[in-house]
Order: C-alpha cells, then structure tokens, then sequence
C-alpha cells in the first residue's frame, strides 16, 4: 500500500495517540504517505450528559467506523477504553499497543490523596465506577459529575468547582501532565475500566493488507491483558450504566485478573479474582465474570438497570 489514512478523534489526547501510531507505522514504512482523519464525534458533542445516559462507550467510535465503512480511512486509533466490548459486525481490532500506566490519578491542587481531603470534599468524576468505588470507601465524601476533555476538566478544578478530580494516569502521561496528579490510586482504592491505558486500533475484518501492516504494533503482553480484561466486562454485558472494572497484570506468561462490580452508590461492592497462563486470556475473562456472577454481580446489574429505567 502507498498510502494510508489513520482515522481518530480531534481531542488534543486522541490527535497524540494517533500521531504516537503514524510515528511508529511512518518508521516502519518510511515510504508510505501516512495521514490523520480528524473527526468530531457525537462522544465528543454532548457534554451536558453523563455518558451512561447518553448511550455510552459507542459514541465515541461510530463515525470513525463510518470513515473505514466509506473508504475514507484505512484505521481508527482509539483508547480501547473507549471500544465498545462488542464490536458490529465487520470490523476487527488489529493491534493492541503497549499500555501506558493503567491506575487512576488523584488530581487536587491542595491535597495527595483521597484519605486526606476533609468530609464533603467535592470530588469530580462522571465515570460510576470510580464514584462507585470512591463512595464505598469515602461515603463523606461528595462526587459530583465530570465531563469535557482532559484540559477542561483539568480548568474545572482549577476554577474550584471541584476540590479534585480524578483522571486516568495515562492520558496525564501522554498529554506531558504528570506534574498534574498529586498521587496514582492504588487497584485497591480505584480498580481502573477494562482497558485503561492501552491504545486498540480498528480495522474492517476484510481488510487483511492494513492487519499484516499492524502486525508489529501489536503488544503481546498488552493484548492479553485487555483480552482478558474485555472478556470479563462483555460476559457481564458490560455497559456504561453499571459500575465494573477489569484489570489484569501478567508476569512470567501468567495473567492475574481482578474484576469488581459495584452498586453506583458504594453501598455493594463484589470482587473477584483468578490466575491463568496468557494464552486462555479469554476464559480468564470469563471464569472471573462467572464467579462475579455467582456472589450476585447479576442479580446487583439487573437492579441497576431496572432503577434507572424506573
Ligand atoms: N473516558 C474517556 C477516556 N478514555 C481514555 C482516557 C484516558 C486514556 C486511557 O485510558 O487510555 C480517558 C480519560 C479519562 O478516563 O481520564
């Protein structure tokens, strides 16, 4: 192929991510004419909403499916957070890239850490499964909702509409902010989404020249994390609506995988967790989900659903 069109959102995190890509695919290719396709996305236009309202994680890859769809673009560079566990029909993801920091960042001008903020702190987040987790262990603290991207939600806390905030560590990193997080959550504090940290790119299932070309992005260790991880999340049909986090670490060729789900109020919290070799990543996923399951996890997403729509 002599040129090949990268599709991505136009966020400041997600142009880097996609330029990360185009640098490392332009050194592989030097030949090539490697392009970005910057685009908007309904994700991207809503912002007055929490995203578990609006539909979720789907609006933030429809129109960079729609551009591979038309031939306008050859993939699409997404925060796997962000990729829906199922994808539609057609489309496969090619490559997994090596995940940045997967934690959750405490962000405060003021204070290092959860524990130390004073009883109703506001603390910003539109993300339930953080709320969730923050709400189970700091029920004095108060969580108010969080959206825009990373730079408005940075200028949100600084104008004191919050006392702080809580970002993925990743896209601080990326963005040259580190200097921004007072302290990275422990898994135990904040158990990160499914995903987090990790870059997956996107192609049409039939376009098998544009996989062969992503080969060598793709990060083994990375990819059976997230394989693992998005196992667990699609076998309790994760959404945006129910609080769950997925988040697995490998050493020596082994996954460790530890899931949660949690009522929205921090009033039930279920975990669980499981070892397995890399290459039974997927029914690493599932057997988690399954003993979720068994503790009640089912019965906890039913009835958030259910009050929601009530
Ligand atoms: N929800 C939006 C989103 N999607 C990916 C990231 C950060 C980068 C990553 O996790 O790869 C963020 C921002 C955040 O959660 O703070």
């Amino acid at each position: 192929m002599q040129k090949l069109v990268i599709a991505s959102r136009e966020s400041v995190l997600a142009m880097w991510q996609a330029q990360h890509i185009q640098a490392r695919l332009q050194q592989l290719y030097p030949d090539m004419d490697i392009s970005i396709l910057g685009m908007t996305t309904q994700g991207d236009q809503i912002l007055d909403k929490t995203l578990s309202k609006i539909g979720g994680k789907g609006l933030f890859v429809k129109e960079l499916e729609q551009a591979l769809l038309e031939g306008r673009a050859h993939l699409a560079v997404h925060s796997i957070k962000d990729v829906p566990m199922v994808l539609p029909e057609g489309f496969v993801l090619a490559a997994i890239g090596e995940r940045e920091d997967p934690y959750d960042a405490f962000v405060c001008n003021q204070y290092q850490s959860l524990a130390e903020l004073p009883a109703g702190a506001v603390v910003g987040t539109s993300s339930l499964r953080r709320e969730a987790q923050i709400r189970a262990q700091y029920p004095n603290l108060e969580v108010q909702p969080l959206r825009g991207n990373v730079q408005t939600r940075l200028r949100k806390l600084d104008e004191g509409q919050y006392d702080a905030i809580i970002l993925a560590a990743a896209g601080l990193k990326r963005l040259g902010l580190q200097e921004r997080i007072a302290n990275l959550l422990t898994p135990q504090e904040s158990l990160p989404a499914a995903g987090q940290g990790a870059l997956g790119i996107e192609t049409l299932a039939e376009a098998k020249e544009v996989q062969d070309l992503l080969i060598p992005l793709n990060h083994a260790q990375t990819a059976a994390c997230i394989t693992a991880e998005r196992a667990l999340a699609r076998a309790l049909n994760g959404s945006c609506q129910v609080p769950l986090a997925a988040f697995a670490t490998e050493e020596d060729g082994i996954l460790t995988l530890h899931g949660l789900v949690a009522h929205p109020d921090g009033s039930m919290v279920l975990t669980a967790q499981a070892q397995a070799p890399v290459a039974y990543a997927d029914a690493l996923g599932r057997a988690v989900a399954k003993k979720l399951a068994q503790d009640g996890a089912e019965d906890l997403i039913a009835a958030v659903l259910n009050s929601e729509s009530a």
